[in-house]
């Protein structure tokens, strides 16, 4: 058996045409073009290639789009009086801090992160948003797991009574995940360093959510046949002949569960695509909120 897998760069297609036809209709009306602004602190090579493809992204569905380059030695206080700048930026409807953080800012994550009005917040980071998400109430939520959301949907997987076991328990992935597949009425499970017996449950899963940023850490003997399997892991094993930067590989390993899922997300090619590409519907569901709060 070979499952079906699910490509990130057909759905993030899908999402980057829907938000673009929103975007279009929110010029018409209101002769506006949402826009996003991307702070980057410092020069890590792996932030520096995900902003560039977050700027390459608005380039793309023509959103407005402005990248914050700031050295590592900036202080907190400078920092977020470039956030309170952009939270009054009348052009700018998403702000996103790119993460991590380098240094002594890194510690300062939550208060630096928190200093975006909620309604600019395309990362969902903010406790607001994060209340409204658990509230079941609308919201930006984060958009790794508001992309892997979207596909399951978009991919006909039912969701309604599944069992789903959401492995990791991050603020960024795995909560906001298991709250996202809990509002859709799945049989919600999250699984961490001192779950007992981790494998007796993920083999329970009809939906199995992989974020522990560990590579191969889901083998196939852990997956149930014909469960639909999301791997959000992104990492980078060392370099080889073959792969010179390092090959990038997800949580799970992916030729052995292949065989026995259902339905699988590769990496990469896979969730990263759709994370950028919700990003881009996040930017737009905040303007839109905005401009129709600023019409009365
Ligand atoms: N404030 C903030 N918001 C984020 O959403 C955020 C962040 N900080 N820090 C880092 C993580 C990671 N992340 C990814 C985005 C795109 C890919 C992506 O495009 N991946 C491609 C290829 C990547 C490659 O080749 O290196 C793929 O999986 O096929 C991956 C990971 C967003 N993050
Ligand atoms: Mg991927």
């Amino acid at each position: 058996m070979s499952a079906r897998i699910l490509s990130g760069k057909e759905f993030a297609a899908k999402f980057k045409e829907d938000a673009a036809k929103r975007a279009r209709a929110l010029e018409e009306k209101y002769g506006v073009t949402p826009g996003l602004a991307v702070i980057i602190v410092g020069e890590d090579p792996a932030s520096q290639v995900y902003v560039r493809n977050k700027d390459r992204a608005c380039q793309e569905l023509a959103l407005y789009s402005e990248v914050i380059r700031l050295p590592e030695t900036v202080t907190e206080q400078e920092l977020t009086a470039r956030i309170d700048e952009l939270n009054y930026d009348k052009r700018i409807h998403g702000i996103l801090v790119q993460l991590p953080l380098p240094g002594a800012l890194a510690r300062r994550e939550k208060e630096i992160t928190g200093r975006i009005l909620p309604e600019k917040d395309v990362d969902g980071f903010h406790p607001v948003n994060v209340g409204r998400l658990v509230m079941g109430e609308p919201g930006l939520v984060p958009c790794t797991p508001a992309g892997c959301l979207k596909m399951l949907e978009l991919a006909g997987i039912a969701m309604d009574g599944a069992r789903a076991v959401v492995v990791g328990r991050s603020n960024i992935v795995g909560k906001p995940m298991a709250s996202l597949l809990l509002r859709e009425n799945a049989t919600v499970t999250v699984c961490h360093s001192h779950t007992k017996d981790l494998a007796a449950v993920t083999r329970e899963a009809d939906i199995l959510v992989a974020a522990v940023g560990r590579p191969g850490f889901i083998r196939a003997d852990m997956v149930k046949p014909g469960a639909t399997v999301i791997d959000v892991g992104i990492n980078r094993l060392p370099p080889d002949a073959d792969h010179p930067r390092g090959k990038l590989v997800g949580d799970v390993d992916f030729a052995g569960a292949a065989e026995v899922a259902g339905a699988i997300t590769p990496v990469p090619g896979g969730v990263g695509l759709l994370t950028v590409a919700m990003l881009m519907e996040n930017v737009v569901t905040a303007a839109a909120c905005q401009l129709a709060a600023q019409k009365d």
